[in-house]
């Protein structure tokens, strides 16, 4: 299948992938849950849960892990449905963030120390003002179940210099940005 290009970015750095994170997005009827970081990176945006893959973990542990710490929920039917490589300019490094959707989960939602408050957001309403400033770049893809990759260029913290999104009809084109 013929990739969409959203942008197209004349740069191609070969910069150096220097840290490498999940984000899980669970979704109930045309609602998904997010949380209000409260520490560290992105701490004052909402987003999905997630963290940096340890040592000696997989992506798909990670994000399960990452899950119950920070919202108490465990996922029964976790999808990997994207990649988000991001280039840091200003920092000469690359992270890289593998996105998973989720509709079959248990437990009770609590929030955690590092997100807090979660709450449900209906897909028409999520709240992008106090969001990363590349979420709308590819939250639709994400929440149309769409596979995808996506590269997104900031010149520093706050500001994009470029993106470009690609859509698949299968994973295994979406990981090769992770590569
Ligand atoms: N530009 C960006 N846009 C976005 O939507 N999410 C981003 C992002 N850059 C990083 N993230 C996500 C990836 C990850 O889920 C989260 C940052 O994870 P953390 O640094 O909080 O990791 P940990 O939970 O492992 O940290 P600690 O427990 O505080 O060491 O933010």
């Amino acid at each position: 299948m013929k990739p969409e290009i959203e942008t197209n970015l004349e740069i191609d750095t070969k910069m150096h992938v220097n840290k490498l994170f999940t984000l899980v997005f669970l979704k109930k009827n045309k609602s998904v849950l997010l949380g209000l970081k409260t520490r560290g990176l992105g701490k004052g945006f909402w987003n999905g849960f997630g963290g940096k893959v340890e040592k000696n973990e997989t992506v798909m542990d990670c994000a399960k892990r990452e899950l119950k710490e920070e919202c108490n929920l465990e996922a029964k039917d976790l999808k990997q449905i994207g990649v988000v490589r991001y280039d840091l300019l200003h920092d000469n490094s690359s992270d890289v963030v593998h996105i998973f959707t989720c509709t079959q989960f248990e437990g009770v939602e609590k929030p955690s120390e590092e997100m807090n408050p979660i709450q449900w957001y209906k897909f028409r309403a999520i709240p992008f003002t106090q969001m990363w400033p590349d979420s709308p770049h590819w939250y639709p893809y994400m929440l149309d179940e769409k596979y995808f990759s996506a590269r997104i260029t900031y010149s520093d913290e706050n500001t994009i210099k470029g993106s470009s999104i690609q859509v698949y009809n299968n994973l295994s084109n979406v990981l090769k940005i992770a590569e």
